[in-house]
């Protein structure tokens, strides 16, 4: 095995033209299909948009491989057993609020493919709406097998353990705290030394981008800088790999008798990268009230109605808590967005137990919800001073269709049975 370029090194900024070669020269100069290419590299267009999609949307890349991608055998099922897709209707729409324990750290080897669990979702991916939610634990790397979503863009959200995503377009190092964003179709591996958890948002409708700012300026929320694309890095593996994708809401696995992972150079404006939440310049109020979520938006994927998205991914960071004469934690509400809710790391603010990291809650659309009841004392309570909430990363993929989960996911050891409890103690406003 060659491996050109091990030690990750990533160009910088969301969504730019980038050119990167593993090898030097391995790049055409001035046309992306010369009749002889570099090398005897094949070329191969990745388009993550219509052809025709307007240029601010339009994501595509070439990349320059080893062995032409279409060098393989047929897919055949796969049968996983734990990933499920859109449209979701193995369980009836449910309005119940729903929160998960962590999932545990299986005992049996288990690879990133093969620890994927499917907890919900909402829309289809042939309609090209919607997202599934997914939580994964693994506990070895994959080996010889490679895996690539069809389906959707994965939006990956480490919660333990450091992760390696060797990918087609180069390597990706990310710990939790790190997102790593996988366009549709790009293909890779897992590596990991220890047991990892975390969550992905497989992001069925158009791929996420940096919102808009608005009043805030040019600069502020996730800075486009601060995302990071891996240089290209390949590998000349000879041996048997598995293939497994994810299409039309199942999983299809073929083996090539290489290692797809082959792509010696590529540009262009469609490839991995990942990012650093505690890059995230948050802002927040500086005077009273606790401001809408919508602040802590890092990545949107916007629907066809302006401003009401298919799906945002929001962080709750550490951050300054000033607000005078206020509640400051998250208010009770109901929401005509629904919000999948996962915690990488300390306590959320709203909630003063059973809250975990790993764990995650379900607040459908209208479903009130809010501040559990220890919170909501300790917030009317507390001492206004300028506070700062440390060593916490919390996050919700919020999502214009109601989310409707797995049987799995709501028959689960770790489904919460008494999470209705959390609200249920609140003594009676008295009106004179
Ligand atoms: O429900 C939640 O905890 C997420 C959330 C946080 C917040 O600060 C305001 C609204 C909201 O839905
Ligand atoms: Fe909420």
């Amino acid at each position: 095995m060659t491996t050109r370029s091990n030690a990750p090194a990533y160009l910088t900024g969301f969504g730019n033209h980038f050119a990167t070669e593993a090898a030097p020269g391995a790049l055409p100069q001035g046309q992306n299909s010369p009749q002889k290419t570099p090398m005897g590299l094949y070329a191969e267009q990745l388009s993550g948009t219509a052809f025709t999609a307007p240029r601010a949307e339009n994501r595509r890349s070439w990349l320059y491989r080893l062995r032409p991608s279409a060098q393989h055998g047929p897919y055949v099922a796969f049968d996983q057993g734990r990933v499920r897709s859109g449209p979701f209707d193995e369980t009836p729409p449910n309005p119940n609020r729903m929160r998960w324990d962590p999932l545990p750290i299986p005992e049996t080897a288990t690879d990133w493919v093969e620890g994927l669990v499917t907890y919900g979702g909402a829309g289809d991916p042939d309609a090209g709406a919607g997202a599934g939610i997914h939580l994964y634990v693994a506990n070895r790397s994959m080996t010889d097998r490679v895996f690539y979503d069809a389906d959707g863009e994965l939006l990956i959200v480490p919660q333990q353990g450091a992760h390696r995503f060797v990918t087609e377009m180069g390597v990706i190092e990310a710990q939790p705290g790190h997102i790593v964003l996988i366009p549709r179709g790009v293909r890779f591996r897992v590596e990991i030394e220890g047991p990892v958890r975390g969550y992905v948002c497989e992001n069925y409708g158009s791929p996420f981008r940096l919102p808009d700012l608005g009043p805030i300026g040019a600069n502020g929320l996730a800075n486009p800088r601060d995302f990071e694309t891996p240089v290209a890095a390949y590998e000349d593996v000879d041996r048997p790999t598995q293939c497994v994708q994810k299409y039309g809401g199942r999983l299809w696995a073929t083996t090539f008798d290489h290692s797809p992972l082959d792509v010696a150079a590529w540009h262009g404006n469609l490839a991995p990268c990942r990012y650093d939440t505690a890059r995230f310049n948050t802002i927040n109020t500086v005077s009273y009230d606790h401001p809408d979520p919508s602040i802590f938006t890092v990545l949107t994927s916007p629907s066809e109605t302006p401003g009401t998205a298919n799906i945002d991914f929001v962080i709750f960071p550490p951050r300054w808590m000033v607000a005078e004469h206020t509640f400051r934690p998250p208010w009770f509400h109901r929401n005509v967005m629904s919000e999948f809710m996962g915690l990488v790391t300390g306590a959320y603010d709203a909630k003063a137990g059973g809250f975990a990291p790993g764990g995650a809650s379900l607040h459908n659309r209208m479903s009130g919800h809010g501040p559990d009841q220890a919170s909501y004392e300790g917030a009317i309570n507390a001492d206004l001073q300028p506070h700062k909430i440390t060593d916490t990363l919390a996050f919700m993929f919020e999502t214009r269709a109601p989310i409707r989960v797995t049987k799995w996911a709501s028959e689960s050891p770790q489904m919460q049975l008494d999470y209705d409890d959390v609200w249920s103690g609140f003594a009676k406003g008295q009106v004179e």
